[in-house]
């Protein structure tokens, strides 16, 4: 397939009937926000080997590019509305490689709402590389910042953390993890947490996503809200999988506390915040404490300062691998 029959036979089906996609035949998209809404913009990329293995499934690496901008959305509690698809293909796919990249993206709309109205299509002689623009939708003024915590506000986590780190690091390191089926399924196929972020607005002081790392996105939220967390090891939910998995071997609490691609919430709620309410939409465990200072320190279950090498995924930018 060419490029235009790509666009025409792949892409137009996405776009859902949204007018201001002009049946992919424009230059630009047009979206008007909702009166009384603001839209809210996000973009995250993914690259072969970096981001997904190549051989994963390509319609588990659509959903996956789906769903890590709308995890963004979901940390903003925004609603999705609308998608930009930059699409480099890699050289050497077969001719259903694109087919089902494109069907796990229309299975993700179909499941959490919006359209595609727009993009671009190129070739590669390097790898795989996708990337969205997510546009959301919150009511004016509510979007949730990772500005905003308060010392003595509970640091709070969506779901389970460290299941898509164990399967990489099992991947790529060759390290024994126990349900490898889990595992896996967590990568490849994250969970948005969107309904728990629209309901978290006008209740949580502030909220991110975990991409990077438990350790390194609860940090920046604090960077930006100019306060410390202390988090508790032990109480950091894990699956029945990744508990396995440590029991085993008790290093890979590092992995999961830094591994990331949990794409999970953090968040701060006022200690008079009704956790159970919140918990009756998504599971949400409390974690710790925020406090006035800075960073985020993790303690034992004895209490003690647990000390990690480091806090979470960072790319080399202009530099090689090995950081020289
Ligand atoms: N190339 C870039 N140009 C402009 N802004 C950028 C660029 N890269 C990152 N940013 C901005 O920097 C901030 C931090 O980006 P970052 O990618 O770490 O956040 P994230 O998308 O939530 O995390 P992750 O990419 O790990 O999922 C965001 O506001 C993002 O929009
Ligand atoms: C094949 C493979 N190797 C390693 C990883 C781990 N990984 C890569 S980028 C990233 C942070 C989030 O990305 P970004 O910050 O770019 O949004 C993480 C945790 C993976 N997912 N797949
Ligand atoms: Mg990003
Ligand atoms: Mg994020
Ligand atoms: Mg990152």
């Amino acid at each position: 397939m060419n490029e235009f029959e790509t666009i025409a036979r792949l892409f137009l089906p996405l776009t859902r009937g949204e007018p201001g996609a002009f049946g992919l035949g424009d230059d630009a998209a047009v979206l008007s926000p909702r009166p009384g809404f603001d839209l809210v913009l996000t973009k995250d990329a993914i690259v072969a080997g970096v981001h997904f293995f190549p051989d994963d499934p390509p319609e588990t690496i659509g959903a996956k590019l789906m769903r890590v901008n709308l995890s963004d959305l979901a940390a903003k509690g925004a609603v999705p509305r609308a998608f930009l698809l930059a699409a480099a293909f890699p050289p050497d796919a077969g001719p259903g490689w694109a087919p089902a990249f494109a069907a796990g993206i229309g299975a993700d709309l179909e499941a959490f709402g919006g359209a595609l109205i727009g993009g671009d299509t190129v070739s590669t002689r390097g790898p795989a590389f996708f990337s969205l623009t997510a546009i959301g939708e919150v009511p004016a003024g509510t979007m949730i910042r990772r500005r905003g915590a308060r010392a003595g506000d509970l640091v709070c986590v969506s779901g389970t953390i460290g299941d898509a780190a164990l399967h990489v690091a099992r991947k790529l390191r060759g390290r024994a993890v126990r349900g490898e089926a889990h595992l896996a399924a967590r990568y490849l196929k994250p969970e948005p947490r969107l309904a728990l972020g629209q309901a978290l607005r006008g209740i949580a002081h502030a909220a991110c996503d975990i991409s990077d790392g438990l350790v390194a996105d609860l940090g920046h939220l604090c960077t930006q809200s100019g306060v410390r967390a202390v988090i508790e090891a032990g109480l950091v939910p894990l699956s029945p999988a990744a508990a396995a998995s440590i029991a085993a071997d008790p290093a890979l609490v590092e992995t999961v506390l830094t591994g990331g691609d949990d794409y999970e919430l953090v968040f701060a709620l006022p200690p008079e915040a009704d956790v159970a309410a919140l918990a009756a939409v998504t599971p949400v465990t409390v974690i710790g404490r925020f406090e006035p200072g800075q960073g985020v320190e993790l303690r034992d279950p004895s209490g003690l300062p647990l000390q990690l090498t480091r806090t979470g995924w960072q790319h080399p930018v202009g530099r090689d691998e090995a950081g020289a």
